[in-house]
């Protein structure tokens, strides 16, 4: 292949890559790869001058901008760092700053300042006179996202600021990021509701910080840290003072960062923090050195991509070697299978790995594993252990290529895969044991019903008593059946009745998200809750009107419906409602409610001026009216804000359907 060639096999391939790292934010390749890449790249432009491009995606900064938001141009242009794996190279860098700034002062370098690269999505923020007026994203470096309303969530961050003595203008930068406890939180509930999961807290937190609701983006808990302050009126000098100021109004600035004047003491700094970043509450995925003095920055300059004056040393994962000693397949409590490595236990990075998971076939395939390979596993810090890939060398003579399982392990039912997804599933609901017990310690658990005395192993061990075949079976437990149970002492028997009991007064949200249905994680739970007030409700409700409630899309629609379609799942819930379960929320204040809407069917369009859509679905149902997503013949009228769409207005037209303004509305209820 020629350099020509490979140079725009290269570009093709980072902006792939880019595109669904900054965008997607779900992503192709690991970053060393991706490094590695672009620093080929990098190599063969310089030593081919003659097919340089401005657009190549080495002279640009990886653009995260979205559909849907408004764009606002930065002040001064937002780069990225230049990196590296390697200690000789920061020092050599310290040398160079060193040799271009004509500092001779011998063992003494210029000052420079380390802190942590932390790892989660840029932000610039415009405070004016005390008080915060816009966050932007970095988007491709000219201009951004305008975010504010996301950002003011985020409770670290100041609205109003303390202290004195900050500009009366200024901009500052930092990293929105995404807590370890937050991420897994996330994460976890994405697992039970089988969406996609964010494949590390940086992707999380640039998905987080791009969602339309605001609501939901506070409940996941960001926080945010910050590295870089810009104004005409700086209170220092040099960049660590500015950060101390900062730190004195409010930001979060970490207490990490430290001020050094040799390549001995960064080389130690390095070796320290690699081991200190592991206790962190947050990812973080290297270092960065920055020249001090603001003066000796603006004469190192930039280039079209990163500052001169700042590099960041990139941490890399620890790897190992080791042999694969059977591949298990593991039914989840919605029917999902994971294949996952058994391995001979290996130390990484402090801790004894003896498990990886291969997530599911696609992963398996891709990777070529065979019978007793040795694999690759590799493990930053605090990230689960992961495998990257195979020593085909290393591979026994006759060794066959793991086989993705056709049947459940567990009940033997044939398998099905979901369409197009990677999944495979065991569609044995009911009758497959690891997802009955799944479900059972589901339904305990503390974010649902919260009884206490029932962990993972108890559930099991009640389950193959035959004591609890379903969620309904704790209600009937005697202390005397529970006693006869080897593991179960008096103590924890009553621990669980009572338990079972206090579970009775479990809000009508939590009860809905407890019964394990399909995609119906806490958020949508209570979203169901709420826009049907009880289960008669729930039970009873159409696709199309199940899609008129906020955020509930027809995949959840289509899950509720089959589930209580299932006539052991409504004999379930007539027992739970029976033993006293709460199955309403409680009753609203008389006076909010009425009966003007009573019989109407309306449906919601557009964007609205003087309260929320939500706020006007809620407005709707308390007024004993009925939310639809969809025009009909059936549709009282549609009430129409900005941007409604042509079609539906066609529709509506050619229905005869009235459409009617918010402004119209509102009197209507005051009549
Ligand atoms: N895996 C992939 O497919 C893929 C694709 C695109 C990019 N990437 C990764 O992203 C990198 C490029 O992304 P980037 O341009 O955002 O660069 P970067 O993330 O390597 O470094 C620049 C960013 O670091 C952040 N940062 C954190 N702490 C900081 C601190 N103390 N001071 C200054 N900045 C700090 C800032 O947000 C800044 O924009 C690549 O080197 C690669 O590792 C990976
Ligand atoms: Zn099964």
């Amino acid at each position: 292949m020629s350099a020509q060639q490979r140079i725009t096999e290269l570009r093709k391939e980072l902006d792939r890559l880019n595109h669904a790292y900054y965008v997607e934010n779900s992503p192709l390749a690991s970053d060393y790869d991706y490094d590695m890449m672009m620093k080929e790249l990098e190599k063969l432009e310089s030593e081919h001058p003659e097919f340089d491009d401005p657009l190549s995606p080495s002279h640009r900064v990886g653009s995260d901008i979205t559909k849907g938001f408004t764009q606002v141009a930065h002040v001064r242009p937002m780069l990225s760092l230049g990196n590296t794996y390697s200690v000789e190279e920061v020092d050599d860098w310290i040398r160079r700053c060193n040799d271009l700034l004509g500092n001779l002062e011998g063992l003494k370098s210029v000052p420079i300042v380390g802190e942590m690269k932390f790892d989660g999505t840029s932000i610039s923020l415009i405070y004016e006179n005390g008080r915060l007026v816009r966050a932007v994203t970095r988007g491709d470096g000219e201009k951004g996202d305008d975010v504010t309303e996301n950002v003011k969530t985020i409770r670290s961050i100041p609205l109003v600021l303390q202290g004195s003595g900050y500009p009366q203008s200024f901009e500052i930068r930092g990293e929105i990021v995404l807590p370890w406890k937050a991420f897994d939180r996330l994460n976890e509930e994405r697992a039970f509701n089988e969406e996609p999961l964010f494949a590390n807290p940086r992707n999380a937190a640039a998905g987080t910080l791009k969602m339309q609701n605001s609501a939901e983006v506070s409940r996941r808990g960001l926080d945010a840290y910050f590295y870089y302050l810009i104004s005409d009126e700086l209170p220092a000098d040099n960049h660590y003072d500015n950060m101390i100021a900062a730190r004195s109004w409010g930001f979060k600035v970490s207490n990490l960062m430290t001020l050094m004047d040799s390549i001995e003491e960064v080389d130690s700094f390095i070796t320290r923090l690699d081991q200190e970043r592991k206790e962190l509450p947050v990812a973080t995925d290297g270092l960065v050195f920055k020249v001090n003095s603001l003066r000796q920055q603006l004469n190192l300059g930039y280039t079209s991509k990163s500052p001169r004056w700042a590099i960041a040393y990139k941490f890399s994962a620890e790897r190992a070697l080791t042999c694969l000693r059977f591949v298990s397949f593991e039914v989840g409590r919605m029917g999902v299978i994971t294949p996952v490595a058994n391995l001979e236990p290996v130390l990484l990075s402090g801790t004894i790995v003896k498990r990886a998971s291969l997530h599911n076939e696609d992963i398996v395939k891709t990777l070529g594993i065979h019978e007793h390979d040795m694999l690759y596993v590799e493990k930053g810090g605090e990230i689960i252990p992961k495998i990257t890939g195979v020593d085909e060398a290393a591979r026994e003579e006759g060794a066959m290529p793991i086989k993705f399982v056709t049947h459940c392990p567990d009940c033997g039912t044939s398998l099905v895969r979901i369409p197009g997804e990677a999944a495979w599933l065991c569609p044995n609901k009911y009758g497959c044991r690891p997802q009955i017990i799944g479900r059972l310690e589901h339904y305990v658990g503390r974010h649902a019903m919260d009884i206490d005395g029932v962990g993972e192993e108890n559930a099991a061990l009640l389950y193959d008593a035959g004591l609890v075949r379903n969620i309904a079976d704790f209600y009937i437990l005697q202390a005397s059946d529970l006693e006869q149970l080897d593991r179960i002492g008096p103590r924890s028997a009553q621990r669980i009745l009572e338990g079972a009991e206090k579970s009775k007064s479990v809000s009508f949200d939590r009860v809905v998200y407890a019964l394990s249905i399909p995609f119906v994680g806490e958020t949508v739970a209570k979203k169901l809750a709420k826009g049907t007030r009880d289960i008669d409700t729930l039970m009873g409700m159409s696709r199309d009107e199940l899609v008129a409630i906020d955020d509930i899309g027809p995949r959840i629609a289509d899950a509720v419906i089959e589930y209580f379609s299932v006539e052991s799942n409504r004999e379930i819930i007539n027992r739970l409602r029976e033993y006293g379960l709460q199955m309403s929320l409680p009753e609203e204040e008389e006076s909010e409610k009425s009966d003007l809407l009573a019989g109407k069917t309306i449906v919601i369009s557009g964007v609205f001026a003087r309260h929320s859509r939500e706020e006007y679905k809620e407005m709707i149902e308390r007024n004993g009216g009925k939310n639809s997503g969809s025009i009909s013949k059936k549709t009282s009228f549609v009430l129409a804000g900005d941007n409604m769409g042509p079609a539906k207005l066609e529709k509506a037209k050619s229905l005869g359907v009235p459409v009617i303004n918010e402004d119209r509305f509102l009197e209507m209820l005051t009549e």
